[in-house]
């Protein structure tokens, strides 16, 4: 099960690494995950793998501090003085995380100051992520308004109203069209070409060609 992914950008030189060792994770009692090895840097991406229950969003929610590890260490390396993995970490999970009563802009606002109370210059203006996913005609829209792929657009904007270094990204692509995938996977490439890093639960082709793989296939 260790995989260890090349690099899509061997100009990048970033103290940036997350590390896996054995990681183990049970839920309602049943083992999901065992063994479970890999570490990456800044510039790399992991793709995640595997059939459905295979433990694809159990490996990100963990990572993302939402579950307990039965075994097993992860660290991360070089991200500042707070180099807590959840601290550090953008997850995106399935549901998109925003009131569908607010408008886009104020759901963005929202996550921009509680990811992020701080300014940060990596850190993208809503207008720019808006326009980064294609929604600045939608700014003022409740988010509840929006069509399926206008969602998750919206929740990728997420992802750049607050600089975090590590994203976990569960399925990202879901009810997007094919424009916005390859706007989107240059966003990624964007992201890793910066230093950070990605572990994305997939099914499907993520226009991340060089990224590496991790094929779960379930503890036993
Ligand atoms: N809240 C929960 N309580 C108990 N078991 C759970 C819970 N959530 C998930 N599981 C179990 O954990 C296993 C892994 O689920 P997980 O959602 O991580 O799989 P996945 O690989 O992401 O699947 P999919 O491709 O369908 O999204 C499954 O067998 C599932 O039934």
């Amino acid at each position: 099960m260790e995989k260890s992914p090349h690099r899509p950008h061997a100009d990048v030189q970033s103290a940036l690494r997350l590390s896996v060792e054995n990681l183990a994770v049970s839920r309602g009692g049943r083992p999901v995950l065992a063994g479970v090895s890999f570490a990456l840097s800044g510039g790399e991406a992991l793709v995640v793998t595997g059939r459905n229950g295979a433990g694809k969003s159990t490996l990100l929610r963990t990572l993302a501090g939402l579950l307990p590890r039965a075994a097993g260490e992860m660290r991360l390396e070089g991200a500042g003085e707070e180099a807590e993995l959840p601290q550090q970490a953008h997850y995106l999970a399935h549901a998109d995380g925003m009131k569908a009563a607010l408008s886009l802009e104020e759901n963005l606002e929202f996550w921009s100051f509680y990811l992020s109370p701080a300014a940060d210059p990596r850190a993208r203006t809503i207008a720019e992520a808006l326009a980064v996913v294609g929604l600045s005609f939608a700014s003022r829209a409740p988010f509840g308004a929006l069509s399926a792929g206008q969602k998750r657009r919206a929740a990728l904007a997420r992802l750049l109203v607050a600089f975090r270094p590590v994203w976990l990204l569960d399925e990202p692509l879901t009810a997007l069209d094919k424009v916005s995938r390859e706007k989107f996977a240059a966003v990624m490439r964007d992201h890793c070409a910066k230093g950070g890093l990605i572990v994305a639960a997939t099914h499907e082709p993520l226009g991340l060609e060089e990224a590496g793989e991790l094929a779960l296939g379930g503890a036993k």
